[in-house]
């Protein structure tokens, strides 16, 4: 049987050590915003947005050293984007699912992930599954933050044309209270599934590290989308693609996207939910 390498050598392959990392942040915040936001990337220094009303994220000291002086460099941040199209793709495959393309940058990707190393979680790759129930993780307090700020927004089509519709489930308090942690090596994946009836409308997933694909598909209808992850995306389902679209992230170790093979490295995707009060114990 092959030995598995520890997680943090994963996430240094990932991501680079605090040697490699040399952001200039002066020149982060010269570079002009691309007037095609949607083709070209954009640095991810313009993700980032003062928000007062933000408690401080407490960066630990073996933190990344390039978010280290981003923080030190901006004050109290939340990582939410500059604008709603500003340098980030909003993409809508089916109804209810909102896919928000590289939001996350690489220094907030592995900030989360070291966090959850020293929460003791995925410390070794033997254990590829965590479970949290009740008020989410410090690191993760944020996340959910950026969802209560934005999902409201990506679900709000009163100027599509389309008759109005409400998605309350994403104005409630707390927002999430489950969160399932999933790591996958290349040639992992997960099944066909819909999340269980005892979590709430109003799921959350975000991705880290690897590329991937995902499939959603309709059973009734027969009808499948192959959906492009990048690394940093962030998943909103809700409605008929929370209910009637199974998911999953087919097991290979390379996707074909666009006849091009993207071979896969370490994946973790954290899956934020609210338990039904129905559900609860005690
Ligand atoms: O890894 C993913 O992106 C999906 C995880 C998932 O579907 C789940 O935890 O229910
Ligand atoms: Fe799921």
């Amino acid at each position: 049987m092959s030995q598995k390498p520890p997680t943090h050598e994963l996430f240094r392959d990932l991501f680079g050590s605090d040697e490699d990392d040399d952001v200039d942040l002066e020149q982060l915040k010269a570079t002009p915003v691309s007037s095609q936001p949607h083709d070209t990337p954009v640095h991810p220094f313009y993700r980032w947005k003062l928000l007062d009303q933000t408690p401080p994220i407490e960066f630990p000291t073996q933190c990344f050293a390039g978010a280290q002086r981003l923080w030190a460099a901006t004050g109290p941040v939340c990582p939410t984007y500059a604008t709603d199209t500003q340098g980030c793709k909003i993409i809508r495959p089916l109804p209810g699912l909102v896919i928000i393309r590289r939001l996350l940058c690489s220094h907030l990707q592995q900030y989360l992930l070291e966090r959850f190393i020293n929460l003791g979680y995925f410390s070794s790759t033997e254990t590829n599954q965590m479970m949290h129930f009740g008020p989410l993780p410090t690191p993760l307090q944020w996340v959910a933050e950026l969802y209560a700020q934005l999902a409201p927004r990506w679900f709000d089509n009163s100027n599509s044309g389309e008759p109005h519709k409400t998605n309350n489930c994403w104005s409630r308090q707390p927002l999430f209270d489950q969160l399932i942690g999933n790591m996958y090596l290349p040639g992992e994946g997960i099944r066909p599934h819909v999340d269980l009836a005892r979590f709430e409308d109003g799921i959350g997933i975000v991705s880290l590290g690897s590329t991937c694909t995902m499939v959603f598909a309709h059973p009734d209808r027969e009808q499948q989308h192959a959906l492009w992850l990048e690394p940093g995306d962030v998943l909103a389902m809700s409605g008929e693609a929370r209910y009637q679209w199974t998911h999953a992230i087919p097991a290979q170790k390379v996707d074909q996207v666009d006849g091009i093979a993207r071979p896969r490295s370490l994946r973790v995707s954290l899956t934020l939910r609210r338990v039904c009060p129905w559900a609860c114990v005690g």
